[in-house]
């Protein structure tokens, strides 16, 4: 047989052999968040080549080959649903046509993410078509987040929490659901720190009308981290809950941080979290719920036709499942987005190379893509230091076709380019700054890149022929969490920003520090407190220093690189 056959039926054989079984208990749940606009599969990876048409097919076959009418099922998203792919950023509003694709599924609990939030008409967007839609009016929750109304008035972003029976087994759900304190909402939106809503008077009123007797779990779900090395909000979070309710299930869903996570809370709580970009369907289950001691089990399920045929039974989508796959490829036509602008020579990686390898992304970037950023507002004689934050790049660029969807894919973000003149003294300080120093004002690296280290010791190295690449996660549970097992993949650490230095021989002593809007703030942060140190008689930088720059975003300047070639 050809070795590429022979690599397909192992490779095919071994999947079906070392699939992980999902664990299917009294309750079940499905879980997805950051999905961040890629409902149209991955074109290149093979682990995750479901689109959402074929998520939507598991659901309702997993729901009624496997669950049955003896045990129940609950469908959990915790938002971030655009930015990150040109299914969703490629219309104005971003979301506008991706939201009528994700809506599709049937979920019985949803909430927003922060990516609801950076602009007003993201969140108008989110409030009226999701929100208060006639199919999602009792299933969006959001406890701590407010939408402010055309009047100025707020109003709660859904329901504060819900209260309901599961179907088939009338299990007392009481549901809530928290956004992490994300402070960069735009005006039509007021995100309230989770833990103050336990004293307002609603939440009381809820624990008088449901306390533990009426209640069998509680469902915490939102766009929070599972794991959060710095501000444990969850954790803080549980502790007022535990004490409201001693002995009642908590089961927690977490996201934002982009990672696969589960952790144990205590003997009655637990969380998971899953993932990003739809590569992983999160699956947990609870037995036991009234005995006291209830146990828990969780598996990542790879986004794929192999797995979720195998976990459902069923390969064949469903007529729904067909017709919106259909869809999302005349949509993807109409989007253009398979339009191929250039050729990508070999692949660059954000996390899987070291930063000063060839192939990491943002070696590339501040070699050779930022130096050809022109300003069209001022000159360029003075030497500059161009400085990005690296969570504006959110995704590997794959050698292969450069498409119009991979612009979206790999930098999202609009981005506009500011500048400040400062003495080199300074200009030279602030990445090592930005890199070494606290959590200013905004998350700069790319989500989930200080989660990875939450277990010092990780899984077991994994390299076999026969293994594809992908996920090897380690939680609370162990290693074995993951449904298909993988090649280890090698994750280096990545910095908050990344910097290109053009040295030029002017007279001056001033250089231009040329950076995005986004991080405006951490820009100023530092050259003033780099200052205050360094130069005596320093007067603050302020806004009002800083002016426009001008020039092609990332996004184009990258897209003209790889159109250039080498
Ligand atoms: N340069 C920019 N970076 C941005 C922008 N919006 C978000 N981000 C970065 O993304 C992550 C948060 O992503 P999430 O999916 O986990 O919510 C964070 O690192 C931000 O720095 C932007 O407009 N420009
Ligand atoms: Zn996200
Ligand atoms: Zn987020």
């Amino acid at each position: 047989i050809p070795t590429f056959l022979q690599n397909v039926l192992q490779n095919g054989i071994s999947k079906e052999l070392n699939t992980r079984e999902l664990e299917i208990g009294e309750l079940n749940f499905l879980h997805t968040t950051d999905t961040h606009g890629w409902l149209g599969s991955h074109i290149n990876q093979a682990n995750y080549d479901a689109d959402w048409g074929d998520f939507v097919s598991f659901a309702s076959s997993f729901k009624r080959q496997k669950v049955g009418k003896s045990r129940d099922l609950i469908l959990i998203d915790t938002g971030d649903k655009h930015d990150g792919n040109g299914l969703s950023d490629a219309t104005v509003p971003n979301g506008r046509i991706s939201t009528e694709i994700f809506n599709e599924q049937d979920y019985d609990l949803l909430t927003l993410g922060n990516h609801e939030l950076y602009t007003a008409e993201n969140t108008i967007l989110e409030y009226y078509s999701t929100a208060l839609s006639q199919k999602f009016k009792d299933a969006y929750v959001s406890s701590n987040v407010e939408f402010v109304t055309d009047d100025g008035d707020l109003v709660p972003f859904g329901s504060k929490y819900r209260y309901f029976e599961t179907h088939n087994q009338n299990i007392r759900i009481l549901a809530l659901s928290f956004m992490f304190n994300f402070q960069r909402t735009n005006p039509r939106a007021r995100v309230s720190p989770a833990t103050s809503i336990f004293q307002q008077d609603w939440f009381k009123q809820m624990v008088k009308q449901y306390p533990q007797d009426k209640v069998d779990v509680i469902v915490i779900f939102g766009h929070m981290p599972i794991t959060d090395p710095e501000a444990h909000e969850i954790n803080h979070v549980h502790t007022t809950l535990r004490k409201l309710y001693p002995e009642t299930v908590i089961q927690y869903f977490g996201g934002h941080s982009h990672i696969r996570d589960f952790a144990v809370f205590d003997e009655r709580a637990t969380g998971l979290q899953s993932g990003r970009f739809s590569e992983t369907v999160g699956f947990l289950s609870i037995d036991k719920i009234k005995s006291g001691a209830p146990e828990f089990k969780r598996r990542y399920i790879d986004f794929g036709k192999h797995s979720f045929a195998y976990h459902s039974g069923v390969s064949r989508q469903t007529k729904k499942g067909q017709d919106l796959s259909l869809k999302i490829a005349s949509v993807r036509q109409e989007l253009n987005l398979n339009e191929v602008i250039g050729h990508v020579p070999t692949s660059y990686y954000m996390y899987s190379k070291p930063i000063t390898s060839k192939h990491n992304i943002y070696n590339l970037l501040v070699t050779k893509v930022l130096p050809r950023l022109k300003s069209d507002q001022t000159d360029e004689t003075k030497s500059r230091f161009i400085i990005i934050n690296t969570g504006s790049i959110r995704y590997d660029l794959y050698k292969g076709n450069f498409t119009k969807d991979t612009e979206f894919i790999v930098s999202p973000f609009p981005n506009d380019w500011n500048f400040v003149e400062v003495p080199l003294s300074l200009a030279e300080g602030v990445a090592d700054y930005l890199n070494e120093g606290p959590v200013l004002y905004t998350s700069m690296a790319p989500p989930g890149a200080r989660s990875r280290k939450r277990h010092p010791e990780s899984c077991p190295f994994i390299h076999d022929p026969k293994l594809s690449k992908g996920y090897t996660t380690r939680d609370d549970f162990g290693c074995d969490g993951d449904d298909v097992p993988h090649n280890t993949e090698l994750y280096f650490t990545v910095p908050n920003v990344v910097q290109s230095v053009e040295l030029k021989p002017t007279d001056g002593v001033n250089v231009h520090l040329v950076f995005y809007s986004f991080i405006q703030k951490d820009i100023l942060k530092a050259l003033n407190e780099l200052g205050e140190t360094r130069l005596s008689g320093f007067e603050h930088f302020t806004d009002r220093d800083c002016k426009r720059y001008g020039g092609a975003s990332t996004k184009e300047l990258l897209k003209e690189y790889i159109r250039d070639g080498e």
